[in-house]
């Protein structure tokens, strides 16, 4: 038996080294998980590089997915953070190179690549005095990659452009970024839409107020696509919402999710002109056979920053990036 005195302390991980973010897969590697020293995660599902999870340290989830979300790839991830492209809604009916897809293209129904971490310090000034990073400072950001060499011979046939989408979803301890570049790989233009069509988690839409929208002009979906604009400072949910919203100071416009009074979420935009705001409401919801409980319309707003007002043209060999960043208070 050993002494009291003599019992041997645990080993630190890496001596001398701060706790470092960890990154994990899967058994199955069919997702990807991302933890901070200090217990925020994220995680992701390599179909669709979709974000399906998303917690602060104590463990709370900001997003929401439905119980009836497919998460085995036979459909479209049903809450999380599905991407996209390259095209909004239902595609134009005919006559575009888009025409023959499905409802929000096939970025979010196909099988991504997983291309590696990177880490470092979110605030480089920090850190004590050797100089190694703080870990309360340490983000974590993860890639995922698609082009048209992995799209299933079918999906190929449909949209028959080269391309290359670079995804990266970086997680800080009070946010989270989803960028997305597209890249024209082919010798011929093509045009594309992006959107990150994210389900907030809220816990009662009554309580909620979205900012940040004023002066906007917005396309009213369930208003037979009528034209308004946003005179109120601030928007509340009180039934089936659909409207694509293009802010009056470009992509600069900060939205704010609040409930209660108290600013949950606020969401910022690179590049991305456009906001969809989303609640299906009682009808919607159920109709829809993977959404669940059918009362989650109560606990889910979806504010979609997105560039889908018009086309991006995109000529052989340029890029477009877009990006928000959801900031919860700490
Ligand atoms: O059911 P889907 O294809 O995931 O789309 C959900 C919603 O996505 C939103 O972005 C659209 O504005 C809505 O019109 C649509 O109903």
């Amino acid at each position: 038996m050993v002494g009291r005195g003599n019992k041997p302390s645990a080993l630190a991980a890496t001596p001398g080294l701060a706790p470092q973010p960890t990154v994990t897969f899967s058994s199955d590697n069919s997702r990807v998980t991302a933890e901070l020293p200090t217990g925020e995660s994220v995680e992701i599902l390599l179909y669709g590089a979709t974000v399906i999870s998303w917690k602060d340290s104590k463990g709370d989830e900001k997003l929401w997915v439905s119980s009836a979300a497919k998460l085995d790839g036979t459909k479209a991830v049903r809450g999380g953070i599905p991407l996209v492209f390259p095209v909004f809604g239902p595609p134009p009916a005919s006559g575009h190179p888009t025409s023959s897809l499905p409802q929000h293209g096939f970025a979010r129904t196909s099988v991504w690549e997983f291309l590696g971490k990177s880490t470092s310090e979110s605030n480089p000034t920090s850190g004590d005095a050797s100089g190694s990073a703080n870990a309360a400072d340490l983000s974590v950001k993860l890639d995922f990659g698609l082009s048209a060499a992995s799209l299933t011979a079918e999906v190929r046939e449909l949209w028959p452009y080269k391309f290359n989408l670079i995804y990266s979803v970086t997680l800080n301890r009070e946010n989270l970024t989803t960028s997305l570049v597209v890249t024209n790989d082919d010798d011929k233009p093509f045009e594309s839409q992006v959107l990150l069509h994210t389900y907030l988690r809220v816990n009662d839409i009554s309580s909620v107020s979205i900012s940040g929208l004023a002066s906007s002009t917005y396309i009213d979906k369930v208003a037979n696509a009528s034209v308004g604009t946003q005179t109120a400072d601030t928007l509340s949910i009180a039934s089936e919402t659909d409207r694509v919203y293009t802010t009056p100071n470009g992509a600069s416009d900060v939205v704010t999710v609040s409930e209660g009074g108290k600013t949950r979420y606020t969401v910022a935009r690179d590049n991305l002109l456009n906001v969809v705001v989303w609640n299906p409401w009682t009808e919607k919801a159920a109709g829809m056979g993977d959404f669940e409980p059918k009362e989650g319309y109560k606990n889910m707003l979806c504010i979609e920053p997105g560039s889908v007002g018009t086309w991006q043209t995109l000529e052989p060999g340029d890029a477009f990036e877009g990006a928000q960043t959801i900031t919860i208070p700490l």
